[in-house]
């Protein structure tokens, strides 16, 4: 257990500008700040380096205003879209630092499980709820994820994002679709992931990723879900696992 101060980020890396590889924001040049540590363990989870304590010792506290200033420094100053990802990046005190952007112009994107929910979800520009389908081998607990959605109510533009490796998750993402109707959804093909930090440049399964897009294509057309959306990783297609773009 790592203790940090209250008002603490536990960081794994700030990074970009590089584009949006994934969802409602596909292709927006956006700084990243990744957190560390995750209150899940997805069997196939991309960043296992923002996630697993054996890779804590990359990771540095942060106070708000040092975050702050590093994203400054990367976008040159310019307002840019500002991801905030993980791990979990609802276990971390983010609000003042979206409070300090706004007056600066700058938007928030965040991505989280829907495992926890913040009263600062609401100040976002946009929410990304990714709850995790069977082949992760984590349990949804759906009272939070609906937390979730109050915390954020009507303010940020609120997405659900599901990662898809088989029929289970696709059947998965159709059930918890329903119960969010007006929700608009992503389906994302899942990338079969090799361990990060020695094998960070391992070249990824791009056959298993475009086989399952053909296949995702196929399902979302013959169930007429004309409302999903089927997107790969870009930043996968373009860097393979790189960390850092
Ligand atoms: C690494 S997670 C961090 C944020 C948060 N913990 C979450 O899972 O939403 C960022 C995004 O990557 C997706 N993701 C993680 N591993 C993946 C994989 N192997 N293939 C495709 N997408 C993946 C997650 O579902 C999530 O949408
Ligand atoms: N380019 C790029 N797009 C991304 N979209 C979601 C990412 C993440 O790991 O949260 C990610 C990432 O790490 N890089
Ligand atoms: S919830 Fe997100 S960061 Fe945590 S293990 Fe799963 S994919 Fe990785
Ligand atoms: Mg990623």
């Amino acid at each position: 257990m790592i203790h940090t101060r209250s008002n603490e980020i536990r960081v794994s890396e700030i990074f970009g500008p590089t584009i949006q590889g994934e969802g409602v924001l596909i292709g927006l040049p956006t700084v990243f700040v990744r957190s560390g540590g995750c209150d899940y363990r997805c069997s196939w989870c991309d960043s296992l380096h923002a996630v697993d304590s054996n890779y804590r010792h990359e990771w540095q506290t942060m106070s708000t205003e040092e975050v702050w200033q590093e994203i400054v420094r990367l976008s040159g100053g310019e307002a840019v879209m500002v991801s905030l990802s993980g791990g979990n990046p609802a276990i971390q005190p983010l609000g003042d630092l979206i409070g300090r952007g706004h007056e600066n112009g700058y938007r928030f994107a965040l991505e989280t499980q829907g495992s926890v929910a913040r009263d600062w979800f609401a100040n976002l520009d946009v929410l990304v709820l990714s709850p995790k389908p069977p082949s992760s081998g984590m349990e949804t607990d759906w009272e939070a994820l609906d937390d979730c959605l109050r915390s954020a109510g009507n303010k940020p533009q609120t997405v659900l994002k599901f990662v898809v490796f088989d029929e289970a998750d696709y059947a998965y993402a159709m059930t918890a679709a329903a119960r969010h109707p007006h929700l608009p959804v992503y389906l994302q093909p899942g990338n079969h992931t090799p361990p990060p930090a020695e094998e960070a440049d391992a070249p990824i399964d791009i056959d298993g990723v475009m086989e399952r897009m053909r296949w995702l294509v196929d399902r979302v057309v013959a169930d007429r879900w004309f409302e999903a959306r089927v997107l790969p990783q870009l930043h996968v297609l373009i860097w393979g696992n790189r960390r850092g773009v």
